[in-house]
């Protein structure tokens, strides 16, 4: 079955990555568009990863993930080569009020990471439901350069007028069109 999109509230939530590879850093620079709040555990450290861990000051432990570490955590990636730890973490996970993302098998995965594209507070976010991570990405970059630059300041104008404009029909159908002539007018270029 597809998964449910929803958009996760990280606000005073931690988030810990086991592992500080390749993947690691993919899911840490994807979770740093959203927030600073993350800890990583791991034996060892590519250098991007020591890159990004050291310019976002975020809190590191050079050692193996023992029982227990999730503890105090609302989110855990299990970014390690070591399919048995990921099945571990993620049983383990259900003890506590923590969400598991493991990166070999969606068997070990409560969410999965989409592909997206995020410009201010625009996000598109892509799933295929883990059928194919490259049709996802191959997607987002097509949807990337669909994008026109201005559409920040296209949603700033709106958020202004629903701040300021009574709520009501009037103010729906206003911003229902505006929407409408705004698409019409990029798909028109
Ligand atoms: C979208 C993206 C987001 C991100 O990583 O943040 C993401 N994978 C990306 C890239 C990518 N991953 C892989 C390739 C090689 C080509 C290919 O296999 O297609 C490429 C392409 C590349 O890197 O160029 C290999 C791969 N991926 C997974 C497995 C295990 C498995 O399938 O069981 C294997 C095989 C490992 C092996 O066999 O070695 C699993 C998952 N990868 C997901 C997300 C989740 C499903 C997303 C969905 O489809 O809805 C899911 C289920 C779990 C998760 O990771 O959350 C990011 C693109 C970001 C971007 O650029 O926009
Ligand atoms: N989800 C995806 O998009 C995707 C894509 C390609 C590959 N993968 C899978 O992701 C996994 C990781 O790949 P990689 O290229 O980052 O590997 P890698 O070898 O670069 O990194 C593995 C990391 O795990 C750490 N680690 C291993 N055992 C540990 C333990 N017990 N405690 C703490 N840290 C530990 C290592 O120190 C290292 O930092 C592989 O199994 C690969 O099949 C997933």
């Amino acid at each position: 079955m597809a998964y449910f999109p929803a958009f996760l509230k990280l606000d005073n939530k931690k988030i810990l990555i086991v592992g500080g590879g390749y993947i690691a850093y993919e899911k840490l620079d994807h979770l740093l568009d959203f927030t600073k709040d993350i800890s990583v555990i791991a034996l060892d450290l590519s250098d991007d990863m020591a890159k990004g861990i050291k310019n976002n000051n975020l809190s590191f432990e050079q050692r193996a993930y023992k029982v227990g570490d999730i503890k105090e955590y609302a989110v855990v990636i299990v970014a390690v080569d070591d399919i048995p730890l990921q099945a571990e973490i993620f049983a383990e996970s259900k003890q506590y009020n923590c969400l598991c993302n493991s990166v070999d098998s969606v068997d070990y995965c409560d969410f999965i990471f989409p592909s997206y594209v995020k410009k201010d507070d625009l996000t598109i976010a892509i799933s295929t439901s883990g059928a194919s991570p490259a049709m996802a990405k191959h997607l987002r970059i097509y949807l990337q350069n669909l994008i026109p630059t201005g559409i920040s300041e296209f949603l700033k104008e709106m958020k202004d007028l629903r701040r300021t404009l009574p709520k009501g029909k009037e103010r729906m159908k206003m911003l229902d069109k505006k929407a409408e002539d705004y698409i019409k007018s990029w798909s028109n270029r």
